[in-house]
């Protein structure tokens, strides 16, 4: 019988997540029964969504929300044999027995030397939010210029790439020097620190004096209320994600943009990943076949043991996150 070591939230977030709203749970799984397999996780993803979801999805005392990339380990299903690996929504578990119910099988031809740490990065649900942002949402053109903020992140960072690809000028924003020098690293055309910069406003109409077609928004706040202002007549914003709200305990109020969209006939639509769910098998082939085009682009990894900020491991670039090491100790300081 296998035993499970699970991280159970024991207290929704107030503020910051900290240690003290986890508690090391162990469970007897039973053994898999006809159609179910016995999954063993490999990489664990900690993705922002989960401080928002977590409160209107979970109850206290349930294991912690999560996906993870997985090895089937014992199967009585014939979808999943021993030996292949999965994408699935199990939570923050080492064992899971599933019915195969949210479980993908991961690309058949995944090459050998690619992680599949990838798998919960640039060839996964955050490529994806990429791809679809500027695809499905903007409608990304060649020649144009993108903003993008929280660019360093496991988001931003691949949006920077497929626009540098699809030919378009890019300027990105991110938190620390380390991370700017990152992004020039990954092509982008112009990145700043946005905490040490004097002025949000006048670095933005440097970058770009004609001002941005698009914007593929991951922050929201002050950010936003700067940059919407700097989109050019007709411009395009995309609402992935609006992080530095995520631990607010009272909400931010104004300025709104309402008066900027009128007089430059904007157009922002938020969107969820999950919306184009029917092209994830062909998109992460194109994915994939970006990162073996060239080396450098989508060569980001996504996490590696269970180390959780989507860099390399030991991260470079001081990411707050929260960290599982391998003995499953949780913790919430700088990886
Ligand atoms: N709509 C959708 O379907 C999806 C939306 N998302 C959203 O996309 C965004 C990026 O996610 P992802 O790339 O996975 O995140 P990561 O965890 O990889 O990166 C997040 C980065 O955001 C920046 N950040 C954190 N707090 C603040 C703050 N208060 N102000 C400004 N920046 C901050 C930090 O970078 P720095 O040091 O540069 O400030 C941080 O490293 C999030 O908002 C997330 O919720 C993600 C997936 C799907
Ligand atoms: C309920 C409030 C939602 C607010 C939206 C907050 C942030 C946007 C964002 O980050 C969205 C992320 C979507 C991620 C989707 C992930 C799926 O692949 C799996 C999620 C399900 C799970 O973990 O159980």
């Amino acid at each position: 019988m296998v035993q499970a070591k699970t991280w159970v939230l024991t207290r929704h977030f107030e503020g910051f997540p900290k240690d003290s709203n986890f508690e090391l749970k162990l469970e007897q799984l039973p053994e898999p029964k006809d159609g179910e397999v016995l999954l063993e996780a490999l990489f664990l993803s900690v993705d922002p969504y989960m401080r928002p979801f977590s409160r209107v999805r979970m109850k206290e005392g349930e294991v912690m929300i999560g996906t993870q990339v997985a090895k089937v380990i014992q199967s009585i299903n014939p979808a999943f044999p021993v030996g292949c690996h999965v994408v699935g929504r199990c939570g923050w578990r080492t064992h899971t027995v599933s019915d195969g119910t949210g479980l993908t099988c991961l690309l058949s031809d995944w090459p050998q030397d690619v992680s599949m740490s990838l798998a919960l990065g640039a060839i996964g649900m955050p490529g994806l939010t990429a791809l679809y942002g500027l695809e499905e949402v903007l409608g990304l053109q060649a020649g144009e210029t993108l903003l993008v903020n929280a660019a360093a992140g496991a988001v931003g960072s691949i949006v920077g790439q497929i626009a540098k690809i699809k030919g378009c000028r890019v300027v990105g924003s991110s938190g620390s020097n380390g991370k700017v020098a990152f992004l020039k690293e990954l092509g982008f055309d112009e990145a700043f620190n946005y905490k040490t910069v004097n002025s949000l406003e006048e670095v933005l109409m440097t970058a770009a004096p004609d001002g941005y077609d698009c914007f593929f928004e991951n922050v929201g706040g002050l950010f936003s209320s700067v940059a919407i202002p700097q989109m050019k007549e007709f411009g395009r914003i995309a609402v992935c994600g609006s992080i530095s709200t995520y631990n607010d305990t009272n909400p931010q109020t104004g300025p709104y943009p309402h008066l900027t969209m009128i007089f430059k006939q904007l157009k922002m639509e938020g969107f969820m990943v999950g919306r184009w769910e029917h092209k994830n098998p062909e998109s992460l082939r194109r994915l994939m076949a970006w990162k073996r085009e060239a080396s450098t682009v989508l060569g980001i990894k996504a996490s590696l043991g269970l180390s959780l900020c989507h860099h390399s491991t030991p991260c470079s670039l001081s990411c707050t996150q929260f960290s599982i090491d391998m003995e499953w100790n949780v913790s919430t300081k700088q990886v």
